[in-house]
């Protein structure tokens, strides 16, 4: 009998997952899992979780929660030898990683994905110490995110993060930083960079359209210096899919990317703080076996079509 093991964060998103756990539990045994369950208590507490559930070699960990949850999950498993698949329920603000695996916001559908058993080896990224699945960065647009209360959160979702970001914008300034990427190299003064795994990017899918998970290579994107007003306009141009072409936007592929900064630059992993660069990011190729939709991941295009990465 394969064995389950359930990291939940009861206080995520709208926090709803506790009321549904016996109906999860009881779905989970009747599919053939001898399942157990860990609510996680504090920050850190589900990566401690997690190298528990590897070290006692459960087959399937599920992550259910946010990005954050998820994130603290992936950072307990990565490093070990033997990695149990895992699984997402995501029930946190954002899910960003969730939509990126096509895995559906509503919960039963979520353990529907995972009863069905179909996975897939996907990439996922480290920079210094820490690991990622979905995204990291820097610049100071990208420290607002810190800023926002989980109070606010838990009550206006996403939204939360815009009526931030729109009150914080006038205090963002470029960075100086220098880039290493794949053997080549870039300097100048820039508003933000992203080292992105995925498509989906703070529910902006339309960001790094031809992000492949399972390809050994981070989409980098640079956005260079600008003014307020030409970062709104921009930001707009992204949310429509349209930004590909802006001349201060760079956009481009590698398996590697270094990072240094004269001054201070604050790392952002996965939508939190990460500590402070200077940092390597390293793509880890198929690290992760997931559980996902398997109609949406057995297609040919989706996961084997050839990059055609704009340089
Ligand atoms: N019992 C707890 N009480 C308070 N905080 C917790 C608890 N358990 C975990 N946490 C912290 O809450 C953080 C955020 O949780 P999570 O990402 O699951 O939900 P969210 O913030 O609602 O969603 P998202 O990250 O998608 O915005 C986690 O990174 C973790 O550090």
């Amino acid at each position: 009998m394969q064995r389950a093991r359930i990291i939940y964060n009861p206080t995520s998103g709208r926090e709803v997952i506790r009321k549904v756990l016996p109906d999860i539990l009881q779905r989970f045994e009747q599919t053939g899992y001898e399942t157990s369950t860990h609510a996680t208590t504090c920050a850190g507490d589900a990566t401690k979780a997690a190298q528990i559930a590897v070290d006692r070699k459960f087959d399937v960990v599920v992550a259910a929660g946010g990005d954050g949850t998820i994130n603290e999950v992936i950072n307990g498993v990565a490093e070990q030898p033997f990695r149990p698949k895992l699984g997402i329920i995501p029930v946190g603000t954002t899910n960003d990683f969730a939509r990126a695996l096509y895995v559906p916001r509503n919960i039963h559908k979520a353990v529907d994905v995972i009863l069905q058993d179909y996975s897939t080896p996907l990439d996922i990224g480290r920079v210094n110490d820490q690991y990622f699945m979905n995204i990291a960065g820097g610049g100071k647009i990208t420290e607002l995110s810190y800023e926002v209360p989980s109070k606010l959160k838990t009550m206006l979702g996403q939204l939360a993060y815009y009526l931030k970001g729109i009150e914080m914008l006038p205090s963002v300034r470029p960075t100086y930083v220098e880039m290493e990427y794949d053997g080549k190299l870039y300097k100048g003064d820039i508003m933000l960079f992203l080292v992105s795994n995925t498509n989906s990017v703070g529910g902006l899918e339309k960001l790094a359209p031809k992000a492949k998970m399972d390809d050994g290579l981070f989409d980098l994107m640079i956005i260079e210096k600008m003014n307020i007003a030409e970062f709104v306009r921009l930001a707009t141009l992204a949310i429509q899919g349209t930004h590909l072409n802006h001349p201060k936007f760079i956009h481009t592929t590698a398996s590697r990317v270094k990072v240094k900064t004269e001054e201070k630059m604050q790392l952002n992993i996965d939508g939190e703080f990460g500590g402070l660069l200077p940092g390597e990011f390293v793509n880890l190729y198929k690290h992760i076996d997931f559980f996902v939709p398997e109609d949406k991941f057995s297609d040919e295009r989706i996961i084997h079509e050839k990059r055609s990465s704009v340089e």
